[in-house]
């Protein structure tokens, strides 16, 4: 069937939609991701609730989908719009098709679309919200969805892992390559709803705290920015995306939402402790803002090489260290991985540093 993105400022996109989704209407925030690969771990990454994803590589699909790539247990995702999904998945280790997954998900997928044209569009005029409709069909209000983190997070608590070191990992929406991350260097983690108060994580006697990544704009978490706090001050943290700009926020600092995002598996970052750049793997909309730092007893360790904009930071005195861009890498290089072992290592020196 024939159908088109329309965007919020009027512009439209015509294409064929291979995978129709569930009745009524199809409409998200339209973000774009220029990785080549990686597109099952970016569909299944809680991040992405409720945003319509443009993949910018012109063909999708040709690996199939597998049963380990997964980043939680469903794509979260409200559409995907590619130029053209491969109609199989060439690889020993595929299940699924691409169209099969999104078909058994019910997750829309518009191809023959032209993503560069649509790309150019997102860049020149930023991130916007869009609707699928067949033709020139009219569409009501736009809904944006007010606090995603609560429809990801999970509603009890799950324990991964029997290492010696206890790592209670609070999740806005968590990818599972970053508990694995830490299970395969030798932690047990505990994974809570976000919401989860002080006390409850000082029951759980962990030695380190990791905040997640997660949907949305940090500033909807702001009734819980006192509890992160209290979690961050008293236990070693490391800081991942969402997680990184709660730190920001919970210091006081403010955050900024960039004009179309970092998406994808080639974002060179700088580290100004070792000197080095290194390729990151990314996925968000907002940043902290640089010059609200400098009240904060924090400093900026990583900066973007593209746009200077900040992608990490360590607290002067305490340890905890955060980054905006992915060191779990799912997709994406790994030339960061080094940062759980840096987290570790400040977790076993086992400073429990009080305010
Ligand atoms: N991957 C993430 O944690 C994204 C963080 C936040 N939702 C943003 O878009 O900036």
């Amino acid at each position: 069937m024939n159908a088109c993105l329309h965007l919020a400022n009027g512009k439209t996109f015509a294409g064929v939609l291979e995978v129709p989704g569930e009745n009524g209407e199809i409409q998200g925030e339209v973000v774009f991701y220029t990785g080549m690969t990686g597109y099952q771990e970016v569909l299944t990454d809680p991040s992405y609730k409720n945003q319509i994803i443009v993949f910018t590589y012109p063909l999708i699909g040709n690996y199939g989908i597998n049963e380990a790539d997964f980043e939680s247990k469903k794509p979260h995702v409200q559409a995907v719009i590619v130029y053209e999904a491969s109609q199989q998945g060439y690889h020993y280790e595929a299940k699924y098709s691409l169209k099969e997954y999104l078909q058994q998900w019910k997750i829309p997928l518009l191809t023959h679309v032209d993503t560069r044209a649509l790309v150019k569009e997102i860049r020149n005029q930023g991130t916007m919200m869009g609707w699928i409709a067949p033709g020139e069909s009219e569409i009501g209000a736009l809904k944006e969805n007010r606090f995603p983190v609560a429809s990801v997070s999970t509603e009890q608590m799950s324990v991964y892992g029997n290492g010696d070191t206890h790592i209670v990992l609070v999740d806005f929406g968590y990818k599972k390559s970053i508990v694995q991350s830490l299970v395969t260097r030798g932690c047990q983690v505990t994974v809570v709803p976000y919401h989860t108060p002080f006390s409850a994580i000082e029951a759980l006697q962990p030695d380190g705290i990791v905040l997640s990544n997660g949907p949305g704009d940090p500033k909807q978490l702001a009734e819980y920015l006192p509890n992160i706090r209290m979690m961050i001050d008293h236990y070693p943290t490391l800081a991942i995306c969402l997680g990184h700009q709660l730190v920001a926020l919970s210091y006081g600092a403010n955050t900024e939402k960039l004009r179309f995002g970092h998406r994808g598996a080639n974002q060179p970052v700088y580290d100004l402790q070792k000197k080095k750049v290194f390729m990151t793997s990314q996925n968000h909309s907002y940043v902290v803002n640089k010059e609200s730092l400098a009240a904060t007893p924090f400093d900026i360790r990583f900066i973007n090489v593209n746009d200077d904009s900040v992608e990490g930071m360590v607290h002067r005195y305490k340890p905890i260290l955060s980054v905006q861009y992915h060191p779990e890498a799912h997709p994406g290089p790994n030339d960061t991985e080094h940062i759980f072992a840096e987290f570790l290592q400040a977790v076993n020196k086992g400073e429990k540093v009080y305010a």
